[in-house]
């Protein structure tokens, strides 16, 4: 890439006998939004630790610009952390919080102030320079630690979980606010989360981990539309995965029929999972569905009924289905070719990626 601002190459991290990182390979680009996205405990805080120089790598390179920086301090690289606690100190006001930094490094008091002005301007806490950490809300603290870190002007600004602590209501704000802010500032950002709703509203690229990997890099639709294996289809959105068999290209068998499906170039015969989406199905008379499910619950969601079924195999499929359907009654689902998407047993992102491509091109 050609503004490559971050890359991580080979990285593995080794607490003991725990494996933190396994082979970590990613490249950043300069001004863009990236997310790590997985559960607790998959090594996303241990990536954005050792960018930040808090802790090295057992294995690896990393580059900032292209140079190596494994054994840069953490305080000459260009790179700050809001953390998920935000760290503020209690006893300062807002004004000093977010000037700590600079007055440490004495920078000149007028250069400061300006800084420091600029800063909260920009997290938009004008005129809340002379207030306690104590007297401001969540929300507020939230973007003081922001201030904070945006103050020293990094290149890439690293966010581990910082709305984890705010209610659902002013978490979604802050999303459409962290992604303006992003934005304006033309900077990389490098976020934190375990939600992929949070994922999916805020990035341009989404990196979804499990067990130290990298397990698919894209941008949200892509990752959406096209996860490469059970774990991602599980954890990105909503999902029904069933068990079934490639017949030939973009023919796939599942619960006892052949549906026309997308994807090609697996062997005949081969064992698969097969994902479809809970809003790509839709209701139907017993007569048109390509499937016959019975109902089992039904939740009304506001825009949605949400209505769990199982087929005559006990797979359970669950729609969003704008009308609502009675419990106990058989009913049809349809979905088109489209829908259908097809994944293989332990294929690599590299191996999904090419295939993806050869099959995509022979369509046009
Ligand atoms: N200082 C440490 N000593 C020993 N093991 C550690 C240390 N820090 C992290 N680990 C282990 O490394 C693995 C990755 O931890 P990490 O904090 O990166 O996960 P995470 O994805 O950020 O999780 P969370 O969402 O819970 O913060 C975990 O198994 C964790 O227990």
């Amino acid at each position: 890439m050609a503004n490559t601002i971050i890359s991580f190459e080979a990285v593995d991290k080794r607490y003991g006998d725990t494996i933190a990182l396994n082979d970590i390979n990613f490249e950043l680009e300069q001004g863009k939004f990236y997310t790590l996205l997985g559960p607790s405990g998959c090594g996303k805080t241990t990536i954005l630790r050792i960018l930040a120089g808090f802790t090295s790598a057992t294995s690896g390179e990393i580059k900032f610009k292209g140079q190596k920086i494994n054994n840069l301090p953490a305080n000459k690289r260009k790179v700050n952390t809001v953390f998920q606690d935000y760290a503020l100190f209690p006893h300062l006001n807002v004004f000093d919080n977010v000037a700590f930094g600079l007055s440490l490094r004495k920078v000149p008091k007028a250069e400061i102030r300006q800084r420091v002005l600029e800063a909260l301007r920009l997290v938009q806490l004008t005129g809340y320079d002379d207030r306690e950490i104590a007297e401001l809300s969540g929300g507020q603290q939230q973007r003081v630690a922001i201030a904070r870190a945006i103050v020293n002007e990094p290149e890439v600004l690293l966010l581990d979980e910082p709305l984890s602590a705010l209610d659902a209501k002013l978490r979604t704000a802050m999303q459409v606010e962290l992604r303006q802010l992003q934005r304006r500032l033309g900077i990389t950002f490098l976020f934190v989360t375990h939600d992929q709703g949070e994922a999916l509203a805020m990035s341009d690229e989404i990196f979804v981990m499990n067990n130290g990997k990298i397990l698919q890099q894209g941008n949200p639709v892509d990752i959406y539309d096209e996860p490469i294996n059970h774990f991602v289809a599980d954890f990105i959105g909503e999902s029904n995965i069933v068990k079934g068999k490639m017949v030939k290209d973009y023919l796939v068998s599942f619960v006892g029929k052949e549906f026309e499906c997308a994807d090609a170039g697996m062997r005949p015969d081969e064992p698969v999972e097969i994902v479809l989406r809970p809003e790509d199905l839709v209701l139907t008379d017993v007569t048109k569905g390509k499937l016959t499910v019975t109902v089992d619950t039904q939740v009304f969601r506001g825009n949605i009924y949400e209505i769990m079924s199982h087929d005559s195999a006990n797979n359970q499929w669950l729609i969003h289905a704008v009308h609502k359907a009675t419990i106990g009654q058989k009913v049809g689902i349809s979905f088109g070719p489209e829908d259908v998407h097809v994944m293989r047993f332990g294929e690599s992102e590299e191996e999904f990626d090419a295939r993806l491509e050869t099959y995509e091109g022979e369509e046009e």
